[in-house]
């Protein structure tokens, strides 16, 4: 997957989407991401790439002329004929969840904008903007931290990237249902131990209460999500018996 980042500040990128799996990732070649910078755009003689929003208010908006032709030099860059996917985040947007990742994780290629400052003159997001995406109802000071989490969540599905110890199959059978809990060495520590059906040996059962912590998990902290997920006959029973004993 090609991933372009059009932004005032590449280098707020190179700490999370430099390390681990997301470096391994681009070092085996499953995904490469490029980072360009808008400032190097402006036909100003300032170098300027915002002004005074019209209509007054607060605040600096991002001017149209820099991102444009910064767009148009990145998108020649790709191999796609057609209009490649174009996200803008910010808080009017989409709210983001994960099967928005698992659709755009099948994208060969995806272009993103960060705004800045009070945001992009409105005929950007109008004529380059295909995706307009928020990652939750709080304001930051860009839009750079919310492409990294939305770059992050996509890597990670892309075939390759995870190795097969973190498969997120599980996840996905578990799709629409929280984790269960997660323990590894030492079985004592401190005097907590680790809940005994681990060492079982026995699958199924290990199986069976990793279901039943989810089911309880999500019940208690997203019965919302309770109701979107696919449960069994002893889904149900269990959901029945934990709400009998809260
Ligand atoms: N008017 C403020 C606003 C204008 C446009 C640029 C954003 C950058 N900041 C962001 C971006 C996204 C989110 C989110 N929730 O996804 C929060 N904050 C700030």
């Amino acid at each position: 997957m090609i991933i372009k980042v059009l932004t005032l500040f590449p280098e707020m990128f190179q700490g999370p989407l430099n390390v681990s799996i997301i470096k391994n990732a681009q070092e085996k070649g499953l995904l490469d991401i490029e980072y360009i910078n808008i400032r190097d755009f402006t036909d100003s003689k300032h170098k300027k790439v915002d002004d005074y929003p019209y209509g007054g208010g607060a605040g600096m908006v991002m001017t149209p002329q820099p991102i444009f032709d910064c767009y148009e030099s990145t998108i020649k860059t790709l191999h796609s004929s057609s209009k490649p996917r174009t996200i803008y985040c910010s808080p009017k947007g989409k709210t983001f969840h994960q099967e928005m990742a698992i659709e755009m994780a099948k994208e060969k290629e995806l272009v993103f904008i960060c705004g800045h400052y009070e945001g992009v003159d409105q005929r950007v997001i109008d004529e380059l903007i295909t995706d307009e995406i928020s990652i939750g109802d709080f304001v930051l000071t860009g839009g750079e931290l919310p492409v990294a989490v939305i770059i992050d969540t996509i890597a990670r599905l892309i075939p390759g990237v995870l190795g097969q110890q973190e498969s997120f199959q599980e996840e996905s059978f578990y799709s629409g249902l929280l984790e269960y809990p997660h323990y590894t060495r030492p079985q004592n520590f401190r005097g907590l131990t680790v809940p005994s059906v681990l060492f079982s040996g026995n699958h199924k059962e290990i199986e069976k209460w990793r279901r039943k912590k989810s089911l309880e998990i999500t019940l208690h902290r997203r019965p919302d999500l309770i109701e979107k997920a696919e449960l069994t006959e002893e889904d149900k029973k269990n959901i029945n018996a934990f709400k009998n004993h809260c």
